[in-house]
C-alpha cells in the first residue's frame, strides 16, 4: 500500500455486501478499513432475514401442528413477546461475531457516518479523515415511506420485528416480500391481518397462479386482502388508527405497517460531490462493479442492478470484489443463478428460468402435486406444488416451488441447475433419505 492511503481497500456499511469478501481480503495480507454507522451486519442479521426467521420459527411449528391436528393433544400458542425476546437472543451475539471476524483477519472497523470529501477520501462523522485507494460503497437500502399525510403513524418491519406485544389489529400497505411474510407471521400471532395491494397482484416477481393458492390459503387463516387499494392517509383516533383508502372507504387499526418497498440508502453520502452516477434504482456500476469514478466500486443491495436484493447475491458480489482486488481474477462478474423465497406459509421459492420465460422458449413444462407426494404427507402438507423447466437438451433449468419446503428443495436442486447436469451426472449423485432433498433430486 502506497503511503498516502490509510488503506487499499475502504468499504462503506458492513453487511453482507462487505463482510463476506472483506474478511478473507483483509485475511489475504490486504489493508481493510470499514466504516458503519449503525450495527455490524447491517440490515440482514440485525433486521432482515436471521431476526425474521427466528420470529418464524415457531409460526412454521405452529402451522405444522395445525396440520397435525388431533396427534397434538391441547392447543399451541405463540407468546409473541417470549418470541421476540427470543429472536433478540438469537441475534445479539451477531455484531460482536461479525465485527470479531473482520477485527481478527486484520480489517480496521471505524464507527460513524460517512461522507465523500473526493475520490479517495471519506469524512467519517464530519470530523475524521479516512484516505483509501480503492472504495467500496455497500450503504444497502432503507425503508420506502408512503408520501401521504400521517405517513409517520405508519411503522416499518424493524419496529414490527421489535413490537413487545402483537396488536389486535394490524394493516400492511404492501404486499411484496415483507407484506406477505409479515402477514404469515402477525396472523399465526393472533393478529387480525389486513393487506393493502397497491395493484391486483401481490408478489408480481413470483409465479401468479402460486402467489394465488398463498393467498387463498391465507384468507382461510382470516387474512383480508384488498386489491388496488390506492391508499390516501392514515390518521390517529386516540389509541387506534384510520386508514383512508379508495373511493372514501376506511379501515380501523391497532398498527400499520409500511411494505412499500425499499430504496437505496444514499443518505448524505455525497456522491453528488465526487460525481458517482446514480438514480432510484441505486448506483450504477459496470460488469466488474465499478462505478463511473475508477477506484470506487459499489455492492450489494445499493447497486442498481436485475438480481434479486438478496443476500446471496451480496455475499457474491462482495466475494467477486475481493478476488478482483486480491488479484484472482480480472473477469466480468458473472451472476450464479440466485434462488429467492417468500417465507410464507406454505413458502414460494424459484431458481433458475422462469414458467412465463420457459412457455415464451417452449421448453417442457412439468407440474407435479405434490399434496400427492407421500414424504409431504407426511407433515399434511395440503397445499404443495412443484414446477420444474427443462430445456431442449433435458437438462433442469428452473424450478418453481409452493409448498412448507419449498427453500429445501430449491437449495437441494440448484446444483443440477447451475452445473447444468447431465443425467448420468444426477444418477451418480445419491442424497440422505427420507429427506427432503432426496425426493426433490429423485425429480431432476
Ligand atoms: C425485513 C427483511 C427481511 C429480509 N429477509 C431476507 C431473507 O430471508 N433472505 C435474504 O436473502 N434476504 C433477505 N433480506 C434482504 C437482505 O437483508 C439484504 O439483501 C442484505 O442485507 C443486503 O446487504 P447489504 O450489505 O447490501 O446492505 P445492508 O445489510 O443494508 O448493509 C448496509 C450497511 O451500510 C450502513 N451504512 C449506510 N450508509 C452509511 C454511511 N453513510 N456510513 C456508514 N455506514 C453506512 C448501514 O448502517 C448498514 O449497516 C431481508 C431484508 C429485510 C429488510
Ligand atoms: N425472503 C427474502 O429474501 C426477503 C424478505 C424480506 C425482504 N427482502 C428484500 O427486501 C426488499 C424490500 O422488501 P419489500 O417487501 O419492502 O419490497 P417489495 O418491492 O418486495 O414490495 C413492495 C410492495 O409495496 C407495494 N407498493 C409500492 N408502492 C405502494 C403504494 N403506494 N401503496 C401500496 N403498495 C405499494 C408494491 O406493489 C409491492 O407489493 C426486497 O427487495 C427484498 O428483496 C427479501
Amino acid at each position: 500500500m502506497s503511503t498516502k492511503y490509510d488503506f487499499d481497500v475502504l468499504y462503506i456499511g458492513a453487511g453482507h455486501g462487505t463482510f463476506d469478501g472483506a474478511i478473507p481480503l483483509a485475511a489475504s495480507g490486504v489493508s481493510v478499513g470499514v466504516i458503519e454507522s449503525g450495527l455490524i451486519g447491517g440490515t440482514c442479521p440485525n433486521r432482515g432475514c436471521n431476526a425474521k426467521i427466528t420470529l418464524d420459527e415457531p409460526v412454521k411449528i405452529s402451522r405444522e401442528a395445525k396440520r397435525l391436528g388431533n396427534i397434538f393433544d391441547g392447543n399451541l400458542s405463540i407468546n409473541w413477546t417470549k418470541n421476540v425476546e427470543h429472536k433478540q437472543e438469537i441475534i445479539d451475539p451477531l455484531p460482536d461475531m461479525l465485527g470479531g471476524g473482520l477485527e481478527s483477519n486484520g480489517a480496521t472497523i471505524i464507527k460513524g457516518h460517512a461522507q465523500f470529501k473526493d475520490d479517495h477520501t471519506v469524512v467519517v462523522d464530519g470530523t475524521k479523515e479516512v484516505i483509501a485507494d480503492k472504495i467500496v460503497i455497500s450503504t444497502g437500502l432503507k425503508p420506502h415511506r408512503l408520501d401521504i399525510p400521517g405517513s409517520d403513524l405508519a411503522h416499518d418491519s424493524e419496529e414490527f420485528m421489535n413490537l413487545k406485544k402483537m396488536p389486535a389489529r394490524v394493516v400492511i400497505v404492501g404486499s411484496g416480500y415483507i407484506g406477505m411474510e409479515f402477514a404469515t407471521i402477525a396472523s399465526e400471532v393472533g393478529a387480525k391481518v389486513t393487506v393493502l395491494l397497491h395493484s391486483d397482484k401481490a408478489l408480481r416477481k413470483f409465479y401468479q397462479p402460486y402467489v394465488e393458492d398463498i393467498i387463498a390459503d391465507l384468507k382461510k387463516r382470516g387474512v383480508t386482502f384488498v386489491k388496488n387499494a390506492n391508499v390516501q392517509s392514515f390518521e390517529r383516533k386516540d389509541d387506534t388508527f384510520t386508514v383512508n383508502y379508495g373511493d372514501s372507504q376506511t379501515l380501523t387499526t391497532d398498527w400499520i405497517l409500511d411494505a412499500t418497498g425499499r430504496i437505496p440508502n444514499l443518505d448524505s453520502l455525497g456522491l453528488e460531490k465526487i460525481g458517482v452516477k446514480y438514480d432510484k434504482s441505486g448506483i450504477f456500476v459496470n460488469d466488474h462493479l465499478q462505478t463511473n469514478i475508477i477506484n470506487i466500486y459499489a455492492s450489494g443491495d445499493v447497486i442498481s442492478s436485475d438480481q434479486p436484493k438478496v443476500t446471496p447475491a451480496a455475499a457474491f458480489e462482495s466475494l467477486y470484489l475481493m478476488k478482483l482486488f486480491s488479484g484472482k481474477t480480472d473477469a466480468a462478474i458473472e451472476f450464479p443463478v440466485i434462488p429467492s423465497v417468500v417465507f410464507t406459509s406454505p413458502r414460494i421459492a424459484k431458481a433458475g428460468i422462469s414458467v412465463e420465460e420457459a412457455k415464451e422458449k417452449g421448453y417442457q413444462i412439468t407440474e407435479l402435486d405434490q399434496s400427492k407426494n407421500w414424504y409431504y404427507g407426511v407433515d399434511k402438507e395440503t397445499l404443495a406444488k412443484s414446477i420444474q423447466i427443462h430445456d431442449p437438451d433435458g437438462h433442469l433449468v428452473g424450478v418453481t416451488e409452493v409448498s412448507d419446503q419449498a427453500q429445501d428443495v430449491i437449495n437441494a436442486l440448484l446444483p443440477a441447475i447451475q452445473l447444468k447436469l447431465n443425467r448420468d451426472q444426477v444418477e451418480s449423485i445419491v442424497g440422505l433419505f427420507p429427506t427432503i432433498g432426496f425426493d426433490a433430486w429423485s425429480r431432476v
